[in-house]
C-alpha cells in the first residue's frame, strides 16, 4: 500500500496536536499540573477523538491538555524531540512539523521567541538522534486574534532562517483569513513559504482568500473546494498542493463519512494532493493508517496510492537539490 520505492511525507503534522499521552502525564506530575484524569488510561478520552466531534472547535479543544503541561522550555524541547521520534517511528523519510508558539507558550506565559526556539533546538536532537528529515512551518493560530497573531509572527521571524513556511491556524469561521493579510505579507518579504487551513470549517472564498490574499502555495485540508469548479481548475491549473488529513476531517464532522471524502474527486480533477496525518496524537492514527484509509474506505487503486505519495514529494517545501537527495535515497 505503502512502495517502499518512493519516500514516504507527511506534510501536515501539528507538533503541539501530537504528545504523548505518557508524557502529558509525566509532565503534568513532574510540574504539578492538576490533568482531569487519575491515571494515564483516563486521560485518554480527554486528549484523544473518541468516535468523533461535532464540529472543529470540539475537534480543538482535546489539543488544550498537551500544551497545559508546557509549563517550562525543556518540556518544549521534550515534545519537539518526541515528535521527531514519532515521525521516524512511523516510517517518514521527511515530515513537516508545524506548531503555535503562542498556542504552546500561553498556559504557562512562556517567551514566544524562546518557545521557538525550544522547538527548533528539539527537532534539531531528534534529527541527530532518529532518521527522519523534518522542516518547520510556524503557525499563527488565528482563534487569539489579530494582535497575538502579530506576536506570534514577530517571533516566527526572528528565527526565519530556522522555518520553510507560515500557516494559519485555529477558528476559521469566527476569524476568516481577511484579519491576517498584513502578518502574511510580512512572513513573505521575509522569504517564506505560505500553507493555510482554508475551506475546511468555512467554504471556497476562504481558500479563494488564502490564495489571493494571504499568498498562500499550498492549502490545509482544502474540503470544500469540490463546492466550486473554477477554483477546482485553478488549483489544478497552478499547481496549489492540497494537503489532504482524510481522518481528522472525519473527527471534525468537516466530512458526515469516509464516504463524503473528496480526495478522490481531487485525484480525478488532477490536483495536486497528498495524504498527511494533521494530530496524530488527537486521531491516534498514524500516516500508513491514511493510506489505508485511502485504499479500503475511500477505494483509490495502487497507482492512485503511488500518485499521493509522490504528489507530496512534489509539494514538499524542499529545494530542488533536496527533493532530489530524498528521492534518491529510496533508490
Ligand atoms: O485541523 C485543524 N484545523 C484548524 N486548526 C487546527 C487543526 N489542528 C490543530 N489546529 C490548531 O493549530 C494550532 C496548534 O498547532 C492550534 O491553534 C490548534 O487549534
Ligand atoms: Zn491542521
Amino acid at each position: 500500500m505503502i512502495d517502499t520505492s518512493i519516500p514516504l511525507v507527511d506534510l501536515h503534522r501539528h507538533l503541539d496536536g501530537n504528545v504523548r499521552i505518557r508524557t502529558i502525564w509525566e509532565l503534568g506530575q513532574q510540574h504539578g499540573i492538576k490533568l482531569p484524569a487519575t491515571s494515564v488510561e483516563s486521560l485518554v478520552p480527554h486528549v484523544q477523538i473518541q468516535g468523533k466531534e461535532a464540529d472543529l472547535l470540539g475537534f480543538l479543544a482535546k489539543l488544550d491538555w498537551m500544551v497545559a503541561v508546557l509549563a517550562d522550555l525543556d518540556a518544549v524541547r521534550r515534545v519537539a524531540y518526541e515528535n521527531v521520534e514519532d515521525a521516524a517511528l512511523s516510517g517518514l523519510d521527511y515530515a513537516e512539523l508545524r506548531f503555535s508558539p503562542y498556542y504552546m507558550a500561553h498556559n504557562h506565559q512562556l517567551s514566544l521567541p524562546a518557545v521557538v526556539e525550544a522547538v527548533i533546538d528539539g527537532v534539531n536532537a531528534g534529527m541527530r538522534d532518529f532518521n527522519t528529515k523534518v522542516k518547520l512551518i510556524g503557525i499563527l493560530s488565528r482563534t487569539y486574534g489579530q494582535q497575538t497573531c502579530l506576536d506570534e509572527m514577530n517571533a516566527l521571524l526572528s528565527y526565519h532562517q530556522e522555518l520553510v513556511a507560515v500557516d494559519l491556524a485555529g477558528d476559521e469561521l469566527g476569524f476568516p483569513g481577511e484579519l491576517f493579510n498584513e502578518h502574511f505579507k510580512k512572513a513573505r518579504d521575509a522569504g517564506l513559504q505560505v500553507t493555510v487551513h482554508a475551506g475546511e470549517a468555512a467554504g471556497a472564498a476562504s481558500i479563494w482568500q488564502a490564495i489571493n490574499e494571504l499568498g498562500a502555495v499550498r492549502i490545509g485540508h482544502g474540503v470544500k473546494a469540490v463546492e466550486d469548479a473554477k477554483l477546482m481548475d485553478y488549483l489544478a491549473k497552478q499547481r496549489i498542493g492540497i494537503e489532504s488529513c482524510p481522518t481528522s476531517n472525519l473527527h471534525t464532522s468537516t466530512v458526515a463519512s469516509y464516504d463524503a471524502h473528496p480526495l478522490k474527486q481531487f485525484i480525478d480533477a488532477g490536483l495536486l494532493v497528498g495524504l498527511n496525518t494533521d494530530d496524530p496524537g488527537v486521531s491516534n492514527i498514524d500516516i500508513a493508517h491514511e493510506y489505508r484509509i485511502a485504499q479500503q474506505e475511500l477505494q483509490l487503486t495502487a497507482e492512485q496510492l503511488q500518485q499521493l505519495q509522490r504528489n507530496g514529494v512534489e509539494m514538499a517545501f524542499l529545494s530542488a537539490s533536496e527533493r532530489k537527495a530524498l528521492y534518491a535515497s529510496k533508490s
